[in-house]
């Protein structure tokens, strides 16, 4: 099974959970591709089984600029049997925590076959590496349905 990931992080949290995930998709035997949003091409979507974004919330519960694309394309084209999952993670100083995971969860799930969505707070911790396996293996489940 082919999975990419793509995310963006300033500060290294939603990297994290990023390199978390890997490394459990890697356990189930799986090929991933990991790219921050600027070094990937949306044309290789269709390359992957499993397509995964992590991102994090800025301003005022806004998805971050630099993931505005990929969103507006993820918006315009309907690919039903891609399997998607969208992680994220926030601050619940906030009041809308992880608001940009809510963003793009109500995009995945009317366009693709939404798996699964995750949200952390700051940087991962011991609990969320449980929280990582059980997205992965909803995705690698719904994708073998
Ligand atoms: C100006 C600013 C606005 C933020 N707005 C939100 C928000 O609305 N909701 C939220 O959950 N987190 C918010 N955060 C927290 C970040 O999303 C959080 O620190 C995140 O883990 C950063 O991810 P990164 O380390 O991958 O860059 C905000 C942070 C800053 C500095």
């Amino acid at each position: 099974m082919r999975v990419g990931i793509v995310y963006t992080s300033v500060t290294g949290n939603t990297e994290g959970v990023a390199k978390l995930l890997e490394e459990q998709f890697k356990r189930q035997d799986c090929e991933v591709f990991v790219y921050p949003v600027e070094e990937f091409s949306f044309q290789w979507i269709h390359h992957y089984d499993v397509f995964v974004i992590g991102t994090y919330t800025w301003g005022k519960a806004d998805i971050p600029k630099e993931m505005h694309l990929l969103f507006e394309w993820m918006k315009k084209h309907e690919q039903p049997h891609l399997v998607t999952g969208v992680f994220g993670t926030g601050d619940r100083f906030f009041s809308h925590f992880c608001a940009a995971v809510d963003k793009f969860r109500d995009v995945l799930y009317q366009n693709t076959r939404l798996a699964v969505t995750l949200k952390v707070e700051l940087f991962p911790q011991a609990q969320d590496k449980k929280k990582c396996v059980t997205f992965v293996e909803k995705c690698v489940g719904v994708r073998s349905s």
